[in-house]
């Protein structure tokens, strides 16, 4: 790794020393292989969006996913099935109870949502054999590819999860007498009891909350795991419910979509930005890791991470130059013309998305196009447009447009190469794509009124 990247891993091991002497909380022991964890093991990793990896402690060591394999089996039923149909068999309301509550609505027998044991194990029951591969086949496939490599399952603590399983038994028994999901409680549970017992490295969680981050592709191989709509719809859930009766504090103090799970593991996903992960098994009363809450909460807290905080800078992606003014004064002819009447010249960078089509409208809008009749949007060092910012332009365009207004638009990569009716418009008010800015602004002061 770079001498400069180092800084990240640093990050995170300085987060590793402040908790690690943290010895609050309890092993889970109620599956009895997980209390044979090792409490003092700590461990934190994070991916970007660009696949840049980094991690503090054993990374790499294996431990069992329990709830965090929740979200992506979750994510696997909404896009075999999609939102409608798994929202009838499972609701997406915060429940404010345990993980393992027996608890179901009473109108309809639903679980309140995917993240506890009840909706998880009717998410599981959705995913149904094929004649090409069994249920539990097609849950380690999509997991696989969220973690970008074969995952397996660790069968001992399979086996002494099917042991002491009881209580998850009767929840299925009960979503069946409940409700009309054809649930096989014995194949369901035999299922969810593997699923939970996937085996994971903390790189691999990181890697797997990172794809969620990053609508669907696996920032490591590139693979789209689920669609864009599905990714943001988990994280929603996530976000809501994914820490149980503790989910409103965490959203209100960390503000990440994130899921827990008893074995220690924990995930955050920042849209957009990261996957996180942590590993350390004392947990506290709601079966979140100690250590992992902590280090999540410090993260968040410096790095400025909290979803609901100020997300852009205002003018991180757009410069507004308000009139030709700042045209080369050496520059004679139209140029010289098109300061003289102050025609409106509006400059765009970085990527734009729909807050950054609204401030260039705006800004067009201040220059008062229609008192010279002619405007020229720059969008040279724009590097990219999402198709929302691309329709707000168009349309915004072509409102100058028909309000008698000279457009033309400094735009040689493209952004708006679809503009509506380009070249049907009469010459004097078309609005003309050009590939610099003296050719935009040239054609628009030689088409003022005299
Ligand atoms: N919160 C959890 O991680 C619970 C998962 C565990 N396998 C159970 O069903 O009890």
């Amino acid at each position: 790794m770079s001498a400069a990247a180092e800084a990240v891993t640093d990050a995170l091991r300085e987060l590793h020393t402040r908790f690690a002497g943290l010895r609050d909380g309890q092993l889970a022991d109620y599956i009895p292989q997980l209390a044979l964890a090792e409490p003092d093991a700590f461990r934190l990793a994070l991916i970007s969006m660009d696949g840049h990896r980094y991690s503090t402690g054993d990374a790499d060591v294996p431990f069992t996913m329990q709830s965090v394999s929740k979200p992506f089996v979750y994510a696997l039923a909404l896009s075999v099935l999609g939102l409608d149909e798994v929202g009838r068999w499972v609701n997406a309301e915060p429940s404010g109870e345990a993980f393992n509550a027996i608890s179901l609505e009473p109108a309809t027998g639903r679980p309140d949502n995917a993240m506890v044991n009840a909706g998880a194990i009717v998410t599981t029951a959705l995913i149904p054999d094929t004649p090409d591969a069994p249920g539990f086949d097609r849950i380690l496939d999509c997991l696989s590819r969220f973690a970008g490599r074969q995952l397996d399952v660790d069968e001992q603590v399979y086996a002494s999860e099917a042991v002491t399983g009881d209580r998850n038994r009767a929840l299925a028994y009960l979503i069946r007498s409940a409700g009309p999901l054809p649930v096989d409680p014995v194949a369901a549970m035999e299922t969810y009891f593997r699923q939970c017992a996937l085996r994971v490295t903390t790189l691999d969680l990181a890697a797997m909350a990172a794809t969620l981050a990053h609508g669907g592709v696996n920032p490591l191989t590139g693979v789209e795991v689920v669609p864009e709509p599905v990714a943001a719809q988990v994280l929603a859930v996530m976000a809501t419910c994914g820490m149980y009766d503790a989910s409103g504090d965490w959203l209100l103090r960390v503000g990440l979509p994130a899921k827990s799970g008893v074995s220690g593991g924990l995930i955050a996903s920042g849209p957009a930005r990261f996957g996180l992960a942590t590993y350390s098994p004392l947990l506290d009363p709601t079966g979140t890791s100690v250590r992992g809450r902590a280090a999540f909460g410090a993260l968040s807290e410096r790095l400025g991470l909290h979803l609901m905080h100020n997300p852009a800078l205002a003018g991180s992606t757009v410069t507004l130059v308000t009139t030709a003014d700042d045209l080369p004064s050496a520059q004679a002819g139209p140029w010289e013309r098109a300061r003289r009447e102050r025609v409106a010249v509006v400059a765009a960078q970085g990527a734009l998305d729909f807050t950054a089509a609204e401030r260039v409208l705006y800004a067009l809008d201040e220059a008062r196009p229609q008192e010279t009749g002619a405007a020229v949007l720059d969008l040279r060092q724009v590097t990219d447009i999402d198709p929302v910012a691309r329709a707000v332009l168009q349309s915004g365009l072509g409102r100058l447009v028909e309000g008698g207004v000279r457009t033309a638009v400094a735009d040689p990569a493209g952004h708006l190469v679809l503009l509506p009716g380009a070249g049907e418009q009469d010459e004097r008010t078309a609005l003309r794509p050009f590939d610099s800015r003296e050719e935009a602004v040239a054609w628009c002061a030689s088409g003022l009124a005299d």
